[in-house]
């Protein structure tokens, strides 16, 4: 099929890889998919074309699910999150589901092995954690347009077993479920897959259709990887309900240099603040590489199209500047315009006047001697880096830390006249780490 440089696939049994991939990408009616089209979310779509017709309708309600493994979503959601603030944005209604459900299973997509199984009260406590960073990106409430947010446990826990094969069991044939990724690679791989984690894409099913039932809800959305599990609900919910349903994916996200998006050495980019603090959320977003500026304003800004176009153009040590209004603008979308601005002018000290890759700023007291203020090289390092006051003296004895740019004697007493006017602050580093310590 070929319309209006629109390539859509409608058959959803071809290979869910290549599938249903919208290419060429010009002009929707609606609202919703001209934005996310022009901003860059669009990987696959199960029938782009009339979504797009039942979105220029009329307010049309999707959802997103996300299951509760940590107790915080990453940067690697935030593409998930946004494709439900410009649901809402654009005058639709968007659903948060949180996995409460589907948590006790596991999703295994794209997984090598079985994920740890999490008791009812980790499942609770990572949903708190999860819950409060939609506040930052939709309107709840009780509107036609207002966000809800709901638990698959509420409806997945009530069925019996024998109830739940009897009453979709019979939708889903071996033969098709053996075809999907999730179940595929794992097989290919000969690694085990658990008969629990089997019935996943069975549940994840479920809830689209109840959400169907319950909300009207016509839209599943997500990343690539769980184009399977999105299918299977769109044909459950057409079978079951006789109504119409889609299934839209995002591309799976890697930065320029191949790097699964939101991931970093030391780990994850958590969105909340007690998991990565603004400030290091700021700089993840102000070292992106030059190549991704653009990209990353389109999908994790809600900066106007025309000022991402201009910033992109933008070369050499001007792309400096378009990354820090890309950081600020990301940081604002989590944390709040005040503390996208700390963020921003704690960098701005420490970054830009001693040219320095600042990973972290810690603050600590001085200690007052008979003579001067002052602090131990010991002192300095373990508050930078987290250690025993008896290893980072270890440390210090190993020459594995330098204080301002030196390996600092053991005996030595760093003054509160010796330090840098310019950032009150002691720059701190091991191996790959630096850190800068400032006291207050
Ligand atoms: N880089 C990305 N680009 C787009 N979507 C992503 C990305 N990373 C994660 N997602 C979305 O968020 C969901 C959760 O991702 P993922 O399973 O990788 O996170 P996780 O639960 O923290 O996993 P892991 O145990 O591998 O760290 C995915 O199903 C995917 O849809
Ligand atoms: N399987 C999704 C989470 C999810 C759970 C239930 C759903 O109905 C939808 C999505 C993930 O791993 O990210």
């Amino acid at each position: 099929m070929e319309k209006r440089g629109l390539r859509v696939r409608r058959n959803l049994h071809a290979n869910p890889r290549d599938s249903n991939i919208v290419r060429d990408m010009t002009s929707f009616k609606s609202d919703f998919l001209n934005v996310l089209s022009e901003r860059g979310f669009i990987h696959q779509c199960t029938d782009a074309e009339a979504l797009d017709t039942l979105a220029s309708a009329g307010p049309i309600t999707g959802y997103i699910g996300y299951d509760a493994t940590a107790s915080s979503l990453h940067a690697g959601h935030l593409v998930q999150i946004m494709l439900l603030y410009w649901l809402q944005k654009t005058g639709n209604k968007p659903i948060v589901l949180m996995g409460g459900g589907t948590t006790k299973v596991g999703d295994p997509t794209f997984k090598d092995t079985q994920r740890p199984l999490l008791t009812d009260e980790q499942i609770q406590s990572n949903m708190n954690g999860i819950k409060s960073v939609f506040n930052s990106f939709l309107t709840f409430g009780d509107g036609a347009t207002d966000a809800i947010m709901v638990n698959n446990d509420d409806w997945l826990s009530g069925f019996g077993y024998i109830e739940f094969l009897r009453t979709f069991g019979t939708h889903f044939t071996i033969n098709r479920m053996l075809t999907f990724d999730s179940v595929k690679l794992r097989l290919e791989r000969e690694q085990p897959m658990t008969f629990l984690e089997f019935n996943y894409m069975l549940m994840q099913a479920v809830d689209f259709r109840e959400l169907n039932s319950t909300y009207n809800c016509v839209l599943q959305m997500g990343g690539s990887d769980q184009w399977g599990n999105i299918v299977n609900g769109v044909e459950l919910t057409r079978r079951l309900n006789q109504k119409a349903a889609f299934g839209l994916t995002t591309p799976l996200l890697t930065t320029a240099s191949g790097a699964k998006m939101g991931k970093t050495v030391g780990g994850a980019v958590w969105l909340n603040a007690d998991a990565l603090s603004p400030y290091d959320y700021w700089q993840y977003w102000r070292n992106t590489e030059d190549a991704d500026v653009g990209k990353f304003m389109r999908l994790f800004t809600d900066l106007p199209m025309d000022e991402i176009r201009r910033l992109e153009a933008l070369q050499g040590a001007e792309i400096n500047e378009a990354k820090k209004i890309l950081a600020d603008a990301a940081t604002r979308m989590v944390h709040g315009e005040a503390a996208a601005a700390t963020a921003r002018d704690t960098a701005q000290k420490a970054f830009e006047q001693g040219t320095r890759l600042v990973s972290n700023v810690v603050e600590m007291d001085w200690q007052q001697g008979q003579e001067f203020t002052y602090r131990t090289p010991e002192a300095l390092a373990a508050k930078a880096f987290n250690l025993s006051i008896k290893d980072a003296k270890r440390s210090i004895a190993n020459n594995e830390i330098k204080i301002n740019g030196e390996h600092p004697a053991t005996d030595k007493l760093y003054k509160r006249s010796e330090v840098n006017a310019e950032d009150a602050a002691f720059v701190l580093q091991r191996g790959k780490k630096t850190v800068l310590v400032k006291p207050v």
